[in-house]
């Protein structure tokens, strides 16, 4: 197992730990979401009993060949914690995600749960919000109209950088609710508020990956040990 992907399955073992027999789950999406539902998967086979709501639908794909079982958020729409990773944290918990394409019904199953637990190897956790381009999901109707009206907006904010069309391929990258995403890469967010309620003006935008006032506790797996946040 290289360095990396035993981090992530540490921070998998400690989020583990905060769960209860019989408890409605979110389940995140990306390589560390993928660590976290292998563990899961072990103490299922062992016997524990756990709903899961997928955030994706590789999630979902992951869950139902591990033998964990899922339901969607319709059948169990309160859940008691989600557990996801992020592409990076800040002290206060803020986060960007979106890296695997899945902020929307990550954002809305976080968003639904009475806790959510990030996961992640300690190189995700930053002073500033910024350097991981930040995802934002748009619809495809009126793309250019959208990019520019993000653009205008985020230089008001002083934000500048590069505004790139996720591609898979030569193709656009499709997200499962069927939308496109673009990657702003502003290198710092000094008010993630801000650029949040900024974004929120825009109709083409369908949702972006700040989550603000989400997560409740941070597990950070390095060489050194765990260290855990709270909100
Ligand atoms: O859309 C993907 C998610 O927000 C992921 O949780 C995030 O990109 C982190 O992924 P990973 O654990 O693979 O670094």
């Amino acid at each position: 197992m290289s360095d990396a992907t035993s981090l992530k399955r540490k921070a998998a073992e400690a989020a583990f730990a905060e769960l209860e027999e019989g408890m409605n789950i979110g389940i995140g999406t990306g390589s560390t979401a993928e660590a976290f539902v292998r563990v899961l998967s072990e103490h299922v086979a062992a016997g524990f009993a756990i709903t899961g709501v997928a955030t994706s639908e590789r999630t979902e794909a992951l869950c139902r060949e591990l033998g964990v079982s899922t339901k969607t958020l319709d059948e169990l729409p309160i859940l008691d914690v989600t557990v996801d990773g992020a592409d990076e944290v800040d002290h206060d918990l803020r986060l960007i995600k979106g890296g695997g394409g899945a902020l929307l019904r990550e954002k809305i199953v976080a968003f639904s749960s009475a806790r959510m637990i990030v996961i992640a190897d300690s190189s995700k956790k930053v002073q500033t919000l910024g350097a991981f381009p930040l995802p934002i999901e748009v619809n495809g109707f009126g793309l250019t109209s959208t990019f520019m009206a993000i653009r205008r907006l985020t230089e008001t904010l002083g934000l500048e950088g590069e505004i790139v069309l996720r591609k898979s391929g030569d193709k656009p990258f499709i997200t499962d609710g069927g939308h496109l995403i673009l990657d702003a890469s502003f290198g710092r967010i000094p008010d993630p508020e801000a650029l949040s309620a900024a974004l929120a003006t825009i109709p083409g935008i369908v949702e972006h990956g700040l989550f603000l006032n989400l997560a409740s506790m941070a597990i950070l797996a390095g060489p050194d040990g765990i260290e855990m946040l709270n909100a």
